[in-house]
């Protein structure tokens, strides 16, 4: 197979989105479920030979998984982010605080953002391959667990 078969092979393959409730290796490459609990799985060292970013495609499949949370191209990579007010400054500080405690137990880090003093940010992409992988759902599904409300800035209301 030539170099463009072989693109043209893994792009089918990251497309294909696997129906059962396991992580499947297909020709070798990752397949992403549609049926799955993100949150209740464990990511992978992001060194692993044969990860790849997934698709846009994919990407639009599982976003509906971690609600509350954006997919954004941005110059060509895709990434996860989700935005939270907080109370304080001091509040965004315990936020990402909780959120570290995930990424280290993970192994697979966001970036976190605290601007204007109580807008908090946090983007997830799987730096290592320039895109999303099954990592960031899992990421976010976990951060979409913790108990931040009483960090958060109540709503106003009417
Ligand atoms: C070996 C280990 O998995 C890597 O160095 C990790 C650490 N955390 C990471 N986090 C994210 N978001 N992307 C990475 O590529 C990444 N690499």
């Amino acid at each position: 197979m030539d170099g463009g078969t072989i693109t043209q092979v893994n792009q089918i393959f990251q497309n294909h989105v696997a129906l059962s409730s396991s992580r499947k290796l297909q020709g070798g490459f990752r397949t992403f479920s549609t049926s799955e609990d993100f949150s209740a799985k464990k990511c992978v060292p992001c060194n692993a030979k044969d990860l790849r970013p997934m698709t846009e495609e994919t990407a639009n499949e599982l976003i509906s998984k971690v609600p509350d949370w954006n997919l954004v191209n941005e110059s060509g990579v895709l990434k996860l982010n989700r935005s939270w007010k907080v109370k304080s400054f001091l509040k965004g500080l315990e936020l990402f605080r909780l959120v570290a405690e995930v990424a280290e137990s993970e192994g697979h880090h966001p970036d976190l953002h605290l601007v204007g003093w109580n807008n908090v940010t946090i983007e997830i992409w799987t730096h290592a391959v320039g895109g999303l992988t099954e990592n960031d759902f899992i990421l976010a599904a976990k951060i979409n667990g913790l108990p931040l409300q009483d960090l958060l800035r109540r709503k106003a209301k009417n």
